[in-house]
């Protein structure tokens, strides 16, 4: 039986997490870790398989034989960006673990606005003591767009919460418990949306689309008056100075960011310090190393074995 092919291994994560999650990964087959220095100079032609994240620019022509690249996260805009991308298959990382982590980031943003968290703690700092009026979920419609993994599971434990939730996609999505919108349908879906949730990846449609001319068709008839904006798909789909504007302004009441336009966010952002901002680093859903293995691990016994590979990017659309 001829040998597995090694596993180029290019993320930058955790490294003491990719460390101990390759102690138990790939049985069997040897694992090059290019964080080890030990295989900077490695020669990696006739390597199948590479599992990349923020990887080298240099690693597809250093990897001129690869069968099938492994993304290290479930956004891809990254990877297709990147010099000597093979024309082989591109798959993305889906996983119980990272759907699970993204809902609970987006719960959580919902909440904060809704239970005006913000404003209990400026009372807090001020040793106050007083109600504010409480509106509760039933009261919010949720307007995710992007209804693929991520934001139908969102959309579910949201719905499971209370809140209204309504969805908008490229293609109609049929979800039992929320209303969904295709991409013609946007201004409707706009036009009821007290909290959006930006769950899309960034390609080339998706660019710039969170812009103040969309912000100024959301909703102004929840019970906050002025809409939030959370979004933890891309920066890149993202225009910071119209999300200012609109702060400032009032056409925005508040919002929660984990992605920017450029990363990390600039430490004088005023992002940092607005009163109805929450800022995250990136971090709404950051992969779990040891399922990620597991999932590639998965995906060459398939390949190996003749089977389709699950989960690959269409790269003409982008994701
Ligand atoms: N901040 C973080 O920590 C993380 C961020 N992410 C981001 O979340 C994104 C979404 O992930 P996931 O749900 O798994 O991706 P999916 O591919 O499963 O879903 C993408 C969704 O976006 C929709 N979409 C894409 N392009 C357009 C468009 N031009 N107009 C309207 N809708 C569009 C798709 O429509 P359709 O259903 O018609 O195909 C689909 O519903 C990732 O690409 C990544 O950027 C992911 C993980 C962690
Ligand atoms: O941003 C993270 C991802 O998985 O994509």
């Amino acid at each position: 039986m001829p040998a597995k092919s090694p596993v180029i291994v290019d993320l930058k994560f955790i490294p003491e997490e990719v460390e101990a999650a390759l102690a138990g990964a790939f049985p069997g087959r040897e694992v090059i870790d290019l964080a080890d220095p030990a295989h900077q100079e490695r020669d990696l032609s006739g390597i199948d398989y590479a599992v990349v994240w923020k990887s080298a620019p240099d690693l597809f022509s250093r990897a001129p034989d690869l069968k099938v690249v492994f993304s290290g996260g479930a956004g891809v805009d990254h990877v297709l960006t990147l010099p000597g991308l093979p024309d082989v298959p591109l798959v993305r990382f889906v996983d119980r673990t990272l759907t699970t982590r993204m809902s609970e980031w987006v719960m959580m943003q919902c909440l904060l606005h809704l239970r005006q968290h913000r404003a209990y703690e400026a009372l807090a700092k001020k040793h106050e003591w007083r109600d504010l009026s409480q509106p509760e979920a039933a009261d919010v419609t949720v307007g995710i767009m992007g209804m693929g993994v991520l934001g139908q599971d969102a959309a579910r434990k949201l719905a499971a919460m209370g809140f209204k939730v309504i969805g908008w996609s490229r293609s109609k999505r049929v979800i039992e418990g929320v209303e969904t919108y295709d991409a013609a349908g946007l201004d409707a879906f706009l036009g009821r949306t007290d909290f959006l949730v930006g769950l899309l990846p960034l390609t080339p449609d998706t660019r710039g689309i969170f812009n103040a001319a969309l912000f100024a068709k959301l909703s102004r008839n929840g019970p906050f008056g002025a809409p939030v904006f959370i979004n933890a798909g891309r920066g890149g789909s993202q225009v910071e100075a119209d999300i200012l504007e609109c702060l400032d302004s009032g056409v925005l009441g508040g919002a929660s960011l984990d992605v920017f336009e450029r990363e990390p966010l600039s430490p004088e952002s005023r992002f940092w310090d607005m009163p109805n901002v929450y800022v995250t680093p990136h971090v709404a859903a950051s992969s779990d190393v040891r399922a990620l293995f597991v999932h590639v691990e998965h995906q060459i016994a398939r390949f190996e074995s003749g089977l389709p590979l699950e989960h690959v990017v269409d790269k003409v659309a982008g994701y």
